[in-house]
């Protein structure tokens, strides 16, 4: 393996993803090499089946590549125990989801704050404080995901991701279950998140306009990546 040396927030190389065995097996991901830049906005773009899902999985350490490596910063994540990965999606990586799976019992505010108790740490008052008024939540703090609406639920869900401070955010179609209103203000606020925070954000999506609002779009068709 080479030296590697990049800006990258998270990188796959070589990177190959089979399911099943012998005949029937999917080449999901096929020799993959992409780097995806800090403090950018990048978009995965390409149709259904073409392993968009399978790479931000093998990106985000919620799934093991047949081969090839994931580096987080400069971390290779191939070979590490399972303690390590669970290390790296609690405190490095957030996610937004395009059904926001926000506990229903929970108030805004304690579905925030969620990844920061099952860690074990206390919220950095100044950032939740930050946060919760730049996504303008500030009013609906004590409210449940039921008394929200879908933009404010993604709202709490995209608070939720960036509360630990992760190194980047993943967004897989986070705009899929909103009326176009709505997805256009999350897709603004992420934008806004990459600007004013210097966040890293890695967004999955079938949606051309949403693809729009991205820095970089990445395209993939049968498990290889084209710029
Ligand atoms: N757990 C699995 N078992 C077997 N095959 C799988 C599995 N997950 C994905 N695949 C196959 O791998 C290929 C890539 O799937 P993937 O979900 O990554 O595509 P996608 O671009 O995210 O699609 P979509 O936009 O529909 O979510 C597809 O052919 C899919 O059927």
């Amino acid at each position: 393996m080479k030296p590697f040396t990049t800006e990258a927030a998270v990188a796959a190389r070589e990177l190959t993803k089979l399911y099943g065995t012998g005949a029937a097996a999917v080449r999901a991901l096929d020799d993959v090499s992409v780097s995806f830049e800090a403090g950018a906005f990048s978009a995965i773009m390409g149709p259904s089946g073409s392993g968009k899902s399978t790479l931000m999985h093998c990106l985000a350490g919620l799934e093991t590549p047949t081969s090839g490596h994931v580096f987080v910063g400069s971390l290779d994540l191939a070979g590490q125990p399972d303690r390590v990965l669970t290390a790296v999606r609690r405190d490095r990586i957030g996610f937004v989801f395009q059904a926001f799976n926000l506990l229903p019992s929970m108030s805004a505010q304690d579905n925030i704050v969620l990844p920061l108790r099952l860690a074990g740490r206390k919220a950095d008052q100044a950032w939740f404080s930050t946060l919760t008024e730049f996504l303008g939540l500030r009013e609906r703090l004590a409210h449940r995901p039921a008394e929200l609406s879908g933009g404010q639920q993604q709202r709490v869900a995209l608070a939720r991701a960036l509360v630990t401070r992760p190194d980047v955010v993943f967004a897989d179609e986070p705009t899929g279950s909103l009326d176009s209103t709505a997805g256009t203000e999350v897709l603004t606020l992420l934008r806004h998140c990459v600007r004013e925070f210097g966040q890293t954000v890695v967004m999955v999506t079938h949606d051309e306009r949403a693809a729009g609002h991205a820095d970089r779009v990445v395209h993939m068709a049968d498990g290889k990546v084209s710029e």
